[in-house]
């Protein structure tokens, strides 16, 4: 059993991601054709779990997946080389020069397709692993930079806590969480205890974006994607108006949606809430946890042959 020193395997806490605030702009050329942003990011305690080992040298990379909720994951025909992770680990092999035998496990509990970043929340956390299992002491501005050619909200997911981001949403200014404006973020309500409603359906990013160009953004939305989300998934805005009609929120798609976040302070605010979306069936999917939290890394205890 070799030390728990992270030396031969880590195991990473990735948590998910919400927009407390996501104002899109046109596309720009200067953005790659991407649509430019200002969007407050906050890192929310839905936990995929992503485990590293090293493999023997030259046997390759290998990727394996466990959870109940695995939306598109759990195609047979999926190549798993079209995995963030993976995507992640051969960016970080080749920024390295390193060979990429390494396996990955990874734990889904982060609705998949949802707008919750589950995706760019497991290649944040295989880049930190294997920052840490190969030594590399790879500072956050080249990790950065590989993460922003992998995905728009995946430097965010190396951070965590709270962030604003500008360009198309890889460009951080990391938020002090006991600064001012974490504390006037707390004052409007929209840090601590909240609840998820998932779907089994999920939207693509680039579709969403896509009907933004003609639908645009709502009147008084924190998040100028939801009334397109809304439109292409009405079970979401069915969801909102409960939690409005209730009294509790703040409400709102999380980025490209499906899913929704609704803000629930109160013991009996998440009780009556999950009543109600039980009842109307308006969400397949419940999940209650805290905001914002950061990233966590732990050494892998690996035995031999494992
Ligand atoms: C919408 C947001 C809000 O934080 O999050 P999610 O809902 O995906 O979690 C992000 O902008 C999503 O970031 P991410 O999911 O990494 O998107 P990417 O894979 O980089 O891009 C997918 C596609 O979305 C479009 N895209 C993305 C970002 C951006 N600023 N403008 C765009 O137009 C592009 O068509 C791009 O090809
Ligand atoms: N490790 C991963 N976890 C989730 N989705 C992934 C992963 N790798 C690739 N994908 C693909 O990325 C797409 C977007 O997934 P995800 O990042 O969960 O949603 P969103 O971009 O809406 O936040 C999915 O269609 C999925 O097939």
């Amino acid at each position: 059993m070799s030390p728990a020193t992270g030396r031969d395997g880590v195991a990473l806490y990735c948590p998910a991601k919400i927009n407390l605030r996501l104002r899109v702009g046109p596309t720009r050329a200067d953005l790659g054709g991407q649509h430019r942003l200002d969007t407050i990011y906050s890192a929310v305690g839905v936990w995929d779990k992503v485990e590293l080992r090293r493999r023997e040298p030259g046997s390759g990379f290998r990727l394996s997946l466990e959870g109940e909720h695995l939306g598109d994951l759990n195609r047979r025909d999926t190549d798993p080389r079209a995995n963030l992770a993976v995507k992640a680990l051969l960016a970080m092999a080749q920024a390295a020069g390193h060979q990429p035998d390494v396996s990955i496990h990874i734990v889904k509990r982060i609705p998949v397709g949802a707008g919750l970043a589950g995706g760019s929340a497991d290649a944040a956390g295989t880049m930190l692993g294997l920052n840490r299992l190969w030594n590399l002491g790879m500072p956050a501005t080249e990790l950065n930079r590989i993460a922003a050619q992998l995905g728009a909200d995946l430097p965010f997911c190396l951070h965590g806590g709270l962030s604003r981001g500008t360009g198309f949403g890889q460009i951080l200014q990391p938020l002090d969480l006991d600064g001012p404006q974490a504390q006037r973020l707390s004052r409007a309500g929209l840090t601590g205890h909240l609840l998820i409603g998932a779907y089994e359906d999920q939207l693509s990013t680039a579709q969403v974006y896509k009907a933004f160009d003609l639908i645009g953004p709502g009147p008084n939305d924190l998040n100028d994607l939801q009334e397109t989300a809304c439109t292409l998934h009405p079970r979401s805005r069915q969801a909102l108006d409960l939690a409005r009609r209730a009294g509790i929120g703040p409400a709102f798609v999380s980025g490209s949606g499906p899913s929704v976040v609704v803000m629930a302070p109160r013991p009996e605010q998440a009780v009556t809430l999950i009543r109600l979306w039980r009842e109307q069936n308006a969400v397949d999917r419940i999940i209650e946890a805290d905001s914002p939290v950061l990233p966590r890394m732990v050494p892998l205890r690996v035995t031999h042959g494992q």
